[in-house]
């Protein structure tokens, strides 16, 4: 370990050759990947846990992280997924009575890299201004760095477009999910019969997903990505349920689209997508879907519902949208994104399919959209 306390143990090198030092935390080792941002203010550790970071390192804008330390309970799958994290100031001891763990030892037991003391304004502005980009992340306790290595390491990694990661992230094996929400948003009943059979299909599904399907009256079954239409329909499911996931919708398509293109042209089911779901259930319905300059990562996200004018604050995360103007004849535009004017939501005209790019099930995030569940749960007719 370095005694010199002003020596860097971190360094965070980008593919045009921007260098940002810091003090390491978590695991040590080198670790390459797309950089992103999220301006949420809370809820650090389902960011770093929700499957659909995979590929991804997280410059957190918010300059506290870390304080309130990790627990079991919110964590959105089994371990974190994002591939590292930057953030402003290196975490204090944690002071919360949920505290389980620190982050730091908490991302180490998980091979997980992390650097403090970055500029993060600095570098948001880079990511704005650049696009996503591709960098380097290493952390060396001795603080040796081979700066010409990391550069090229960075300029390696063939970053996310075409890339499939839902299979990485996916379960192994279809399970039953029955675990409700913790607490209900506020004006919504607490349902207590599971009443509707719904698949769920996990390209990286988070938990309070599945949770928010059981609050909303669903008895879940969670399938793997590359469930077939055949292994979908097998569970006689009164809805059919797309989960959020990391990658290029266009690369996980390829196996999920003819999937969700089967279950549209041979049945009546009811779909309802989140994110990666929602971009996969656009491309099965013709629509194209293109890479985003830095995307969206946050908790604060304005979204306006188009039939009723009504603006949600939704969590969002997503680097990939669908383009509007590719939508076919019986789809429409549900909603849409007031800080860019991207697509947030569509559905078919003519039958209860729809989807939407934010995340209703927040985690973290505001509970605006949870309505989305009760909307899904309502199109699946009176129950069994
Ligand atoms: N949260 C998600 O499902 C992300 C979807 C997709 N990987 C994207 O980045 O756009």
């Amino acid at each position: 370990m370095s005694t010199d306390p002003q020596k860097p143990t971190a360094c965070l090198a980008l593919a045009d050759g921007t260098i940002f030092y810091g003090q390491g935390f978590g695991a040590t080792g080198q670790t390459v990947a797309e950089l992103c941002f999220n301006t949420a203010m809370s809820g650090y550790q389902e960011i770093m846990t929700d499957p659909s970071y995979a590929g991804q390192i997280v410059t957190f804008t918010f300059p506290h992280i870390g304080n309130v330390g990790v627990n079991p309970e919110d964590d959105e799958t089994a371990d974190p997924v994002a591939a590292g994290m930057v953030v402003k100031w290196m975490p204090t001891q944690s002071s919360n009575w949920r505290s389980a763990q620190e982050l730091g030892a908490w991302l180490a037991s998980r091979g997980r890299i992390a650097i403090g003391g970055v500029d993060t304004r600095r570098l948001t502005r880079a990511i704005r201004q650049q696009g996503a980009p591709h960098v380097a992340l290493s952390h060396d306790p001795e603080g040796n760095f081979d700066i010409g290595a990391l550069v090229a390491a960075a300029r390696g990694f063939a970053g996310l477009e075409g890339v499939d990661l839902a299979r990485d992230v996916t379960c192994a094996q279809s399970y039953r999910w029955d675990e409700m929400r913790w607490a209900w948003p506020e004006g919504y009943a607490r349902q207590t019969e599971a009443r509707h059979k719904v698949v769920a299909v996990d390209y990286g599904a988070k938990r309070n997903i599945l949770r928010c399907l059981a609050s909303a009256g669903c008895d879940v079954t969670v399938l793997p990505a590359t469930a077939s239409y055949d292994e979908v329909m097998a569970h006689e499911p009164d809805g059919v349920f797309l989960s959020n996931g990391p990658g290029d919708p266009a690369a996980t398509g390829e196996y999920a689209v003819p999937m969700i293109r089967a279950l549209l042209d041979k049945t009546e089911v009811p779909i309802f997508g989140i994110c990666l779901g929602h971009q996969m259930l656009a491309r099965a319905l013709g629509a194209r879907t293109i890479k985003m300059n830095h995307g969206h990562h946050g908790a604060n996200h304005p979204v306006k519902e188009v039939s009723t004018g009504k603006v949600e604050i939704t969590s969002m995360n997503h680097g990939f949208a669908v383009d509007s103007q590719s939508l076919p004849d019986g789809v429409e535009e549900t909603h849409v994104s007031l800080f860019d004017g991207s697509n947030c939501g569509i559905r078919m005209t003519d039958r209860p399919v729809f989807s939407v790019q934010h995340h209703p099930e927040a985690s973290p995030g505001p509970q605006d959209s949870y309505y989305l569940f009760e909307r899904f749960a309502a199109s699946l007719g009176a129950g069994r």
